[in-house]
């Protein structure tokens, strides 16, 4: 999406609830994600988020045996209805792993990927879009002169950074990431984080992070979630500051293990 263009959407998640097999990920969560702002998820291991985050672009039904009840819309598009139109979905709600996960093709020709699969051939308009994204990404000063070397040749930071840039290729309006810093250094990850601020009043994005200071430097709103439930959502400040849940301040004060909900 370009700059002054439209605004990205918001999301809206109503009753969501999720089970592989006869155990249940997920049990009725229901938040409001508002357009151009971060949304952090953060909560105990197994509790949910992957799962949640999957969900928004319906990677999860890849998993055998996965069944999703609820509603999800993404703008005006209804996220969970049969017969939706995956490719399309999925251009408009980019996603981003823990791991860097360049393919093992040059620079371009990894950001020049999605706007190629949607057709663009055009050599000089795919010039254009790999600048635009690799700029935006944060990267291109440092990939400049390099673009046809294999992107296997760049740092993880870097990776990681070209994997933002070919999300943002194919312009979706939103971006999830899947602890994106996870396997970073620490200035990689305060890259990352910039980017992320940068990015935020343009794309709508959903950050799963084990790091609760980089919850608080980078999102608007964070979501907690414990066991499958969503057990607080609200402004990040007022989360970290004033949570309204004990089990909230319990889990953001390290006291959560073993905490008997009294
Ligand atoms: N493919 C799967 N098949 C069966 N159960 C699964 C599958 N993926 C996740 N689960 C289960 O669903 C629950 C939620 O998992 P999920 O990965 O969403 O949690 P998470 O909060 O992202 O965890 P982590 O922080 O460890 O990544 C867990 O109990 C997990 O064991």
């Amino acid at each position: 999406m370009s700059q002054g263009g439209p605004v990205p959407p918001s999301i809206e998640v109503d009753k969501l609830s999720v089970w592989y097999g006869s155990q249940r990920a997920l049990a009725k969560v229901s938040l409001r994600i508002p357009a151009g702002h971060v949304l952090a998820l953060i909560g105990p291991s197994g509790c949910g988020k992957t799962t949640f985050l999957r969900t928004l672009n319906r990677m999860v039904d890849r998993t055998p045996g996965v069944r999703i009840a609820g509603r999800v819309t993404i703008g005006s598009m209804d996220v969970l209805a049969p017969g939706l139109d995956l490719p399309a979905l999925r251009r408009k709600v980019g996603m981003v792993f823990q791991s860097p996960n360049p393919f093992p093709f040059t620079i371009f020709d990894n950001v020049a990927y999605g706007p190629r699969i949607a057709g663009m051939t055009e050599p000089h308009a795919l010039r254009l879009i790999v600048e635009k994204s690799l700029k935006q990404a944060s990267l291109w000063d440092e990939v400049r002169g390099k673009l046809r070397r294999s992107a296997l040749t760049l740092s993880g930071g870097q990776q990681q950074r070209l994997c933002i840039a070919r999300a943002l290729a194919v312009e979706p309006d939103v971006l999830l990431m899947d602890e994106p810093t996870a396997a970073l250094d620490p200035v990689s990850t305060a890259k990352i984080e910039e980017l992320i601020r940068v990015l935020r009043s343009r794309y709508t994005i959903v950050v799963v992070t084990h790091n609760l200071q980089q919850a608080a430097r980078i999102s608007d709103y964070t979501a907690f979630f414990a066991g499958g439930e969503l057990i607080e959502v609200g402004p990040t400040r007022k989360m970290f500051t004033a949570p309204d849940d004990p089990r909230t301040e319990a889990y953001l004060t390290g006291r959560y293990e073993g905490y008997d909900g009294r």
